[in-house]
């Protein structure tokens, strides 16, 4: 098969991050895959899209861990001949105490040779917006969101040019929400000066869309843009005025029939009203208790029998803060995240040799433990369902599964159900 040329190479620091990426790249217009790590040699012969996004799982790796992943995601992606590169990180920033998104940042503009970039996680759609520098979660400053207790990365100061020098060789400036609003060439004049001050990174502001798109346009050149997801709804219009993309329906994918699930090891609290609401209105649904699986009791067996039915149904570790936080005590964090991923994992691996088709996923790590364990190594990314959460498809298998994978903030409270029905009326 003759491939075409991907055009922007991406570099995502977590798998559902990935996703979301790459859905802000399709409703764009880019035929976009994300794979899942650097791929392999055998699939890097036939992968056909726009844009290439590689999930990492970097985001809580030493700094030097992941500038060495990202500079292998950097180089296949270049070795494609993709023609601009993407760092996504996540639109809270989220970043450990030592920090590895300006050292990932730096490595890649050293080995593009370039000595600009702008920094923008905003995503208003998802309620993140920045100004002056200062990153709010809906009207919250970062500081006071809730993310300031997060178990891996505390966010505990708002202002992110601090947060961005603190962990940055090279100096970090700001392109403040006024200079944005005047639009994409004042823009590129406030890089200019930014540049000739020896500013290597700059946070950019962005409070809309509108301003994001602004940013994208004033990047149009630049080698490397790093930010959330919602600065990359700037760049397919770049690609586009240069007469690079196709006129293809970008979100095409081919219906898949066949039994469907709903898998969810997510604990968030957006999660939890969407478990409470399937339940609310009658879905069919089992809990898998982490204790019982911790005793070793037979409770993957007894999922399998339960999820016999023609139903779809929902199978759920997804429970209160408090009853994890109790679960946590007793076997420990690692070791209780563990037991359940597993669990969803080997029965998202035995449904499908039993001829489930249809996968809906909720939660990153348990994202992570399902697509792996049915051995899944790229995605060809559909029509979106929720902002942030787009419908996929495996690639390279004989019989392709339609996935959908949901990070655990994201999605409306009848997110469930609605995943189902938008499987169901994927078109050929
Ligand atoms: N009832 C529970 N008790 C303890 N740990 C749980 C429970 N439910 C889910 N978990 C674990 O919590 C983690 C949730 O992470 P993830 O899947 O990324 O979703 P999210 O970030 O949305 O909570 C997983 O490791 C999952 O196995
Ligand atoms: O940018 C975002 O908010 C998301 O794309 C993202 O990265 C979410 O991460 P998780 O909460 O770990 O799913």
């Amino acid at each position: 098969m003759k491939t075409h040329r991907p055009l922007l190479g991406c570099i995502a620091d977590d798998f559902t991050g990935a996703t979301d990426l790459a859905n802000i790249l399709v409703r764009g217009g880019m035929r976009t895959v994300q794979t899942i790590g650097v791929p392999s040699e055998a699939l890097s012969t036939w992968l056909d899209a726009d844009a290439i996004v590689i999930a990492l799982k970097s985001r809580t790796a030493p700094a030097e861990e992941a500038v060495r992943e990202s500079l292998s995601a950097l180089r296949w992606l270049q070795e494609r001949g993709c023609q601009q590169f993407f760092f996504k990180y996540c639109s809270t920033f989220d970043s450990t105490a030592s920090g590895n998104i300006g050292p990932v940042a730096e490595a890649l503009q050293e080995a593009l040779q370039t000595d600009f970039a702008i920094a923008c996680p905003a995503f208003p759609a998802a309620g993140r917006t920045v100004y002056q520098g200062h990153l709010f979660v809906h009207d919250r400053l970062l500081n006071r969101s809730g993310m300031e207790s997060h178990p891996l990365t505390p966010m505990r100061e708002p202002n992110l040019v601090n947060v961005l020098q603190a962990q940055s060789r090279t100096k970090v400036g700001l392109i403040a929400q006024p200079d944005v609003a005047q639009g994409a060439a004042t823009v590129v004049e406030r890089i200019a000066t930014l540049r000739q001050q020896g500013v290597r990174l700059a946070i950019a502001d962005a409070i809309s869309d509108k301003d994001l798109v602004t940013l994208g346009e004033a990047c149009a050149d630049a080698p490397l843009v790093t930010g959330g997801s919602g600065v990359a709804q700037g760049l397919p219009a770049n690609f586009r005025r240069a007469g690079q993309l196709r006129d293809l329906d970008a979100a095409l994918l081919p219906r898949i029939a066949g039994p469907a699930v709903v898998l969810s090891g997510s604990a968030s609290t957006a999660t939890n009203k969407q478990v409470a609401a399937w339940l609310r209105t009658g879905g069919r649904a089992l809990r898998i208790d982490p204790l019982a699986l911790a005793r070793g009791e037979p409770v993957v067996a007894a999922a399998l029998d339960f999820t016999r039915s023609a139903e779809p149904t929902l199978v759920y570790a997804t429970s209160s803060a408090d009853e994890v936080r109790q679960v946590q005590s007793e076997l420990g964090v690692a070791h209780a995240g563990a037991l359940i991923e597993d669990a969803l994992g080997q029965i998202a691996a035995a449904m499908r040799i039993r001829g489930t088709r249809r996968f809906v996923v909720a939660g990153g790590e348990t994202s992570g433990a399902v697509v792996q364990a049915l051995g899944v190594n790229a995605l060809r990314i559909g029509r979106q369902i929720d902002p942030g959460v787009p419908e996929t498809q495996s690639l390279g298998d004989a019989e392709p599964l339609a996935i959908v994978l949901k990070s655990g903030n994201f999605g409306s409270e009848d997110f469930f159900d609605k995943a189902l029905r938008h499987l169901e009326g994927s078109t050929a």
